[in-house]
């Protein structure tokens, strides 16, 4: 396996600068942001944990008859700390410990809303296609043991938390889900958001445990601002991102697992495309290492079975609407990313390019009703 790179920034980093360095990354990454200074003991926290902190400002102009609308919006990726062989408990219990301290970091650095990442608790063990012991990792998302840990912090702290866990719906029938839970800065649960597209991709066995949400698109309406929830695989689907923007969304995080081989050519450009198309924020967080399972799997592809899944690349970053964008998280350690973004930028995105004035729903409302019927046929004219 080839070493793994920090990053594409560190990479141009070591060959260019000056000029040229500011400049290529004016181009691949849009209007320079100031950086956000942390006080030495926030520092600390990052330096004594042994993850990466940075923050950034995304400024928007200034306007005479609204206030600027800041919030501190943190993107926290992480790995597993313990042996995918060790008990179910002593490894999510560990990731809470570890993803704790990160926590505690981002409410130091100023952080408003804490983004993590998709199933944080838990190896993505879906690609095992094994049952026990990881339907032991879902949970309540209002009684279980992760909400009622997050719920401390987000009252401590008076921050509000997306939580994407594997939710079992003890409730209704047991049934498995996966599920971003939006805890309230007054420590209660506002709501659930669900997966709206399975993969069936590579080793992303997740359909033999999950089915797609039921639950639409909705908006959770935060102190901080109107949050929506495109989980992992439905960043590919550009009118799931839509959903989310048209219901009100201001802030669209997508949590994610992925790796390498498949998917990091693609990762930089979807998020950034939503946030442009929709005239949002958006937030791409995946997580970080290599997860060794007990048992071999085979992939379907006529590759020798295998223990892990691949590298998994963070690069967590955050994309804003007029199409620039942070640096991303290294692509080997965990970090927390902070991001001052003032969310008037929205509207003076949409002033300025009008893609919601645009847009057309009403025609292609219709079309796709058309199109949805299996009897349809493509519309495709040929020479006579
Ligand atoms: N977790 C997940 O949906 N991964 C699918 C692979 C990808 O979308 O990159």
């Amino acid at each position: 396996m080839a070493a793994q790179i920090d990053g594409v920034e560190t990479a141009l980093a070591e060959k260019l600068e000056g000029v040229s360095l500011d400049e290529v990354k004016r181009i691949l990454y849009g209007r320079p942001y100031k950086t956000l200074e942390f006080s030495a003991e926030t520092q600390k926290l990052a330096q004594d944990g042994d993850f990466q902190l940075s923050g950034y400002i995304v400024d928007a102009q200034k306007e005479q008859t609204r206030a600027p609308r800041l919030v501190r919006v943190a993107a926290i990726q992480n790995k597993i700390h313990r042996p995918t062989t060790d008990s179910v408990v002593e490894q999510r219990d560990a990731i809470h410990q570890r993803v704790g301290a990160m926590i505690e970091a981002a409410a130091a650095a100023g952080a408003n809303v804490i983004g993590l990442q998709e199933a944080w608790t838990m190896p993505f063990a879906f690609c095992t296609r094994e049952r026990l012991p990881w339907t032991e990792f879902a949970e309540s998302v209002y009684t279980g043991p992760t909400t009622q840990f997050l719920s401390k912090l987000a009252v401590k702290h008076d921050i509000v938390i997306i939580s994407p866990i594997l939710e079992r719906d003890e409730e209704k029938d047991d049934v498995i889900w996966n599920t971003a839970v939006v805890i309230s800065h007054t420590g209660r649960v506002i709501g659930r958001s669900r997966k709206n597209h399975i993969p069936r991709v590579g080793d992303f066995n997740e359909s033999t445990y999950y089915m797609e949400s039921t639950l639409g698109h909705p908006v959770f309406e935060t102190k901080y601002g109107r949050i929506g929830i495109n989980i992992c695989y439905g960043r590919h689907h550009p009118q799931n991102w839509m959903m989310y923007a048209l219901n009100g969304a201001e802030i669209i995080f997508n949590p994610s697992a992925t790796v390498g081989t498949l998917s990091e050519p693609l990762w930089g450009i979807e998020a950034r495309n939503a946030a442009i198309a929709n005239h949002v924020f958006t937030v791409g967080i995946n997580r970080v290492g290599t997860e060794v399972f007990p048992n071999e799997f085979t992939s379907g592809n006529g590759q020798p079975a295998h223990k892990d899944f691949g590298h998994f690349y963070g690069s967590s970053y955050i994309a804003a609407p007029d199409g620039s964008r942070t640096p991303s998280l290294s692509r080997v350690r965990e970090g927390v990313l902070i991001a001052e973004l003032d969310l008037n930028l929205c509207r003076q995105c949409k002033d300025a390019w009008g893609f919601r004035m645009t847009n057309r729903l009403d025609m292609y409302a219709q079309k796709l009703t058309e199109v949805s019927n299996p009897d349809y046929r493509p519309d495709i004219r040929r020479e006579q």
